[in-house]
Parts: structure tokens; sequence; C-alpha cells
């Protein structure tokens, strides 16, 4: 991977004109609880967006919501302007891919199996084939694991290729799982809290590596905890309290909000009844 500490410059006013992702009205319901209450969020090309809220605030279910994991109860999820099938691997074969908040590694796999595995969605050859493992096959397999093991440059695990993933420190757990969703070769990845778990110097490393991702051109959607990795990383940061956004906007137009603010103190929401905190008894 790149070693840069400043991003480069995104050109002024190209990112923002091309939408990628467009979440209109996204309602989640499970039984009485709105988990997820009328989202609207847009990701253009190139752009780094995060998501930020309290424990509860439905940021892991919006993303389900994105990734076919859930059926919104309500509103429509587009993808280049295409609707998209609530199935997560045509979702994967669209374009988005996702890392999840819980490490989700084959643990007895190797790191280059794990990152073969994401390429599924990408390779053309079927059951058949493999059995024979004719030409088509071979070539197939070689140009994967050729892919493969460029991700693991790119991500800096290449020397680690044959270790076994449940050996890898922590922090490289999380990276892998990065190589492996960018594996599907995605346009757009959304990343659920990369960071958690992690010392501040691989916190920081991260960081350039979610630059570095973005400078290959695939845009990124990314929810987190920690408010200085970003504020330093996203061009917009969208802020869910209680399944509801309140607030949209870059880091002085979010830090400044006194919803987010009050939010984030443990004090009620205003005008915030039908949410993740009430249930149909309530109401
Ligand atoms: N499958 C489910 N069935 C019922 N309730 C659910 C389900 N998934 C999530 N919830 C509820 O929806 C609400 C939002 O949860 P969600 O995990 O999306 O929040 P979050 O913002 O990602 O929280 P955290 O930051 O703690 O990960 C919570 O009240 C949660 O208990």
């Amino acid at each position: 991977m790149t070693t840069q500490t400043v991003p480069a410059p995104r050109p002024e006013g190209t990112a923002a004109a091309t939408p990628l992702l467009e979440a209109s009205g996204v309602v989640m319901r499970f039984g009485g609880l709105t988990a997820v209450n009328n989202v609207d969020l847009t990701v253009n090309k190139g752009e780094i967006v995060g998501l930020i809220g309290p424990n509860g605030a439905g940021k892991t279910t919006f993303f389900n919501c994105l990734t076919g994991l859930y059926v919104p109860t309500e509103g429509t999820v587009r993808y280049q302007g295409t609707v998209l099938p609530p199935k997560p691997h045509l979702v994967t074969s669209a374009g988005i891919a996702r890392t999840f908040q819980n490490i989700r590694l084959f643990a007895n796999m190797t790191v280059l199996e794990n990152v073969l595995v994401g390429r599924h969605t990408r390779t053309k050859e079927g059951l058949l084939s493999a059995l024979l493992r004719g030409p088509g096959y071979k070539k197939a397999e070689a140009e994967g694991r050729e892919k493969a093991m460029e991700l693991l440059e790119f991500i800096g695990l290449d020397h680690k290729a044959d270790h076994l993933s449940r050996n890898l420190p922590y922090g490289e757990q999380r990276k892998l799982e990065i190589a492996r969703a960018m594996a599907s070769e995605p346009g757009l990845l959304l990343l659920d809290e990369p960071t958690a778990g992690m010392n501040p110097q691989e916190t920081r490393a991260a960081e350039e590596l979610v630059f570095a991702i973005r400078d290959k051109g695939i845009s990124i959607l990314v929810i987190e905890h920690d408010m200085r990795f970003i504020f330093n990383l996203c061009d917009r940061t969208a802020v869910l309290v209680q399944g509801q956004k309140i607030v949209e906007g870059d880091k002085e137009t979010v830090q400044n909000d006194e919803r987010v603010i009050t939010a984030y103190l443990g004090a009620p929401l205003e005008g915030a009844t039908d949410t993740a905190a009430s249930t149909e008894e309530d109401q």
C-alpha cells in the first residue's frame, strides 16, 4: 500500500457530481421497533462518507439494508441508478462490498485463501470446470491468485500469504477483511467499525489505507465510533440517532450541531418519538 500520510486532494466539484449509492426513505422495522426511520443517504463517486451515531442508533441495520441482508420495510436503495436486488451476493456482484463489525475471516484458511474466497463473485468458471480442472479453470485460478497477491501487497500482507489467518495479529486480521472485500472489485466499500479494538498506531495506519483505497477509485461509506478517524477521513458525515438521520455535512457542521452534542451526551432527542427507542407499546 501507499505510505502517504496526506491524501491527494480530491478534484473540486467532480466527485460530488456522480451519485453511486442512493438510499431513499429507508425504513427498517423489527416488529414494533423502528431501527431505521426514513433515512436518505447518497454516496458520490470518489467520496468517503461517514456514518456515526450512539450505540443502537441503527447504523449496522442501515448497512444491512444497503447490502441485501435485510429487505427494508420501506424505501429503495439504488446503485449506479439501478434498484439493488435484496440478496447479498447480487449486491456484491453489482459492485458493493462490505466488512463486518466482528471479524468474519475463515480462521483455518490462509491469508491468500481468504482473499481468494472474496473473488468468487468475479470468477466465471463453474463447478464442472473446477471439477475437471481444465485449461480454462487453471488460467482463471492463476489470474485469481495473481490479483489476490496484488491486493495483499497493497495492504502490506503479501509476506504473510501462507499464514493461517487466525495467527495474524488483530490489526492485520482487520486489514485482511478489507482485502477480502476488495477482492470482489467493488465500486463502493462499506466498512463497519474498521478500527474497533485497534491501538492508536493501527488506527492511523487504517486511515492511510482508507485514503489509498479511495485513490484506487473506490468510494467508501464507513461506520465508526472514533471521531478523530471519521473527521480526518470523511468528505461528509451523516449522524443517525434513534434510527433517524439528524444531520449531515462536513466536520464543522456535524461537530457544532447542538443535536449531535445532545445525542452523544445522552439526553433525549427532541421530536424523535417513532424511533428505535420507542416500541408500539410505548406509542
Ligand atoms: N435483527 C434484529 N431484530 C430485532 N432488533 C434488532 C435487530 N437488529 C438490530 N436490532 C435493533 O435495532 C436497533 C439498532 O441496532 P443497530 O445494531 O443497527 O445499531 P448500531 O447503531 O449499529 O449500534 P452499535 O454502534 O452499537 O453497533 C437496536 O435497538 C437493536 O437492538
